[in-house]
């Protein structure tokens, strides 16, 4: 689809690259060329993955485990990373979910999505444009958020707010950085179910993660679909798109917000949900 050697000579940052989206974003930005810093929490699985798409794909990739919730730790992440070559692109596609009745939340589970959704994307975004701009360098961020950035969405508030002021940050920074250079962009997907989403988002809900009907196309989305998304907007060819959000959801946001089945949850349902955590 892409030619080859699309993105040689560019080295991109994803943040939670060891699984799930992230990983599949690293796949084929590796397949075009660039190379690679994936970050996350577990050392082990980002190992894995790295030494997988390094022996795939021949591509240099950088595996360094960071916490996205410390700023300390993304500051090391970025120095060690620019160690290796100045940084291109920065993708922050780690996040955190679990799906609850806002009414049953503590301070402290607002705090625990709040703190990776939200501050560490910001933390990662800012540590990668103080360098571009002390440098001179172009740059670009690519922020994974969701379709309810659009319209809400019920128990889960801790990652629809996070997801929500992402956009506000990619929007505001397009038009304060676009004088460095520095391009921000986004996508929302839809139900793309990853073993991240099937642990945190399917697990306890009954049937099909995407039901036919879901969406006006009938079928969940792929991780490949998001990864040729995310190629285009980092790519030369997306150089005049700034401070937009591109939808990859098969029209679902379109008909419903993905909440109609926890609407109709009876409180034993709830409770069965909140015993088996
Ligand atoms: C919207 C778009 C679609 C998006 C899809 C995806 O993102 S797919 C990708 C999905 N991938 C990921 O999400 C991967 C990353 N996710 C994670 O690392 C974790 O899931 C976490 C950080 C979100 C929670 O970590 P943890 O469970 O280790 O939490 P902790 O032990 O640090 O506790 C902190 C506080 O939270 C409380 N609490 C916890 N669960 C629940 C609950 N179900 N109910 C209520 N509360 C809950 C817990 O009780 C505590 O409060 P307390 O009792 O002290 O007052
Ligand atoms: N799959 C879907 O349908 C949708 C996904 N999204 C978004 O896409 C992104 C990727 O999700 P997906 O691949 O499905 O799920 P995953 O659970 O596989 O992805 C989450 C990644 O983030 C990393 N991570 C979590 N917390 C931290 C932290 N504090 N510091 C550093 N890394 C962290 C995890 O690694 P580790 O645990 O090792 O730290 C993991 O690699 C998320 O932002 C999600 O909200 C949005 C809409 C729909």
């Amino acid at each position: 689809m892409f030619a080859d050697g699309l993105l040689a000579g560019k080295r991109i940052l994803i943040t939670g690259g060891g699984t799930g989206l992230g990983a599949a974003m690293a796949e084929r930005f590796a397949g075009l060329g660039a190379s690679l810093v994936l970050c996350g929490r577990r050392e082990e699985v980002l190992r894995e993955t790295g030494e997988r798409i390094a022996a795939a794909t021949g591509a240099r990739v950088d595996a360094i485990r960071c916490d996205i919730r410390d700023p300390a730790d993304v500051d090391a992440l970025f120095d060690a990373a620019w160690a290796g070559g100045p940084v291109d692109s920065l993708v922050n596609n780690a996040g955190a979910i679990f799906v609850a009745r806002s009414e049953h939340l503590s301070h402290r589970a607002f705090d625990a999505v709040l703190a990776t959704s939200l501050h560490g994307s910001i933390y990662c975004t800012l540590a990668a444009g103080k360098r571009w701009i002390a440098a001179g360098r172009p740059g670009s961020v690519l922020s994974i958020l969701s379709t309810a950035a659009i319209t809400g969405r019920g128990f889960t508030v801790p990652t629809v707010v996070s997801k929500t002021g992402v956009l506000a940050m990619t929007k505001s920074l397009a038009v304060e950085w676009a004088s460095k250079r520095i391009r921000l962009v986004a996508i929302a997907p839809g139900t793309i179910p990853t073993a991240g989403f099937m642990a945190k988002v399917a697990a306890g809900r009954e049937g099909e993660p995407e039901a036919p009907g879901d969406n006006t196309l009938e079928r969940p989305g792929r991780p490949d679909e998001l990864a040729d998304l995310a190629t285009y907007l980092l790519s030369p060819a997306a150089d005049y798109i700034n401070g937009e959000m591109v939808v990859l959801d098969g029209g679902r946001h379109l008909r419903n917000s993905g909440v109609e089945d926890l609407l109709k949850r009876s409180d034993a349902e709830w409770e069965a949900q909140r015993a088996r955590r």
